[in-house]
């Protein structure tokens, strides 16, 4: 372990704030539609504290990814709170939720896809870039978030030289390098037979305990939502 890493170690074991990372509450969101709004969130309220892995479960279209879109500041509630480390995610415009999310959220989602010309330690280190990371700091970070997921051997390739589970866990990698706070994953075990889900989750595991990260994710997969430490199960925009 390089002495940088060996810094953010002791960083993750310092105390953590007091009070939960992510409060939502009383959350809605609705659509305009030409027959009338429509009701996708009917009042989510959820809190979540640091260092946990919390899933949410449902049938597709219940609003699971409506959900992370608003905890991610990629939309906003009609009404509802959103508090993120002390931020009211709800009520900042644009640009503040533009720098929280740089700089204090990761996510895996199909729209922050790799960079198909880069290689697979050039997309983490764009992660560096983008969220104003010192540049002393890039390669030994980049080196150790792609040694995490397994990777290490494979960093000149580029994603269309690996599968789909190794460019999945570059993503992961990706979306983890600049130390966030919070993690959001939108079914990231999708397209993965299991042993590499199970891999994959056992990699989230290890960031929780190592960068004191949280994470919150989607599943359809019960093997899955067994490593959760709460799970969250959404019908038609409510928690039952
Ligand atoms: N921008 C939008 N405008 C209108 N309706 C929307 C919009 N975004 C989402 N919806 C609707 O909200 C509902 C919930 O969608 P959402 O993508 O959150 O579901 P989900 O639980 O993530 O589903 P899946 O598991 O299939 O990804 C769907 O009926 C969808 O059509």
């Amino acid at each position: 372990m390089s002495a940088a890493d060996g810094r953010f170690d002791a960083a993750a074991e310092e105390a953590e704030p007091s009070g939960p990372l992510l409060q939502v509450s009383g959350v809605q969101r609705s659509f305009p539609a030409s027959g009338g709004p429509i009701h996708v969130l009917k009042g989510i309220t959820m809190e979540v504290p640091h260092r946990r892995l919390v899933m949410l479960k449902g049938r597709s279209g219940s609003g699971k990814t409506t959900l992370l879109n608003l905890i991610g500041g990629l939309d906003t509630p009609s009404s509802g709170e959103i508090w993120f480390d002390g931020q009211p995610i709800h009520k900042l415009g644009d640009d503040k939720r533009t720098v929280i999310r740089r700089e204090r959220m990761g996510f895996i989602f199909q729209a922050f896809a790799l960079m198909p010309l880069l290689s697979a330690y050039e997309n983490v280190e764009l992660s560096l870039r983008m969220a104003g990371t010192p540049r002393a700091e890039w390669k030994s970070r980049v080196e150790h978030c792609l040694a995490m997921v397994g990777l290490e051997r494979r960093m000149k390739h580029r994603p269309f030289e690996m599968s789909g589970g190794e460019q999945q866990r570059v993503a992961i990698a990706k979306a983890i390098a600049h130390r966030p706070r919070l993690l959001l994953a939108d079914e990231p075990t999708a397209e993965l037979d299991s042993q590499m889900s199970a891999q994959i989750m056992s990699v989230f595991r290890t960031m929780i305990q190592s960068e004191g990260v949280t994470i919150c994710m989607t599943t359809h997969d019960p093997t899955i939502l067994e490593v959760a430490d709460h799970v969250y199960e959404m019908v038609d925009g409510t928690f039952i």
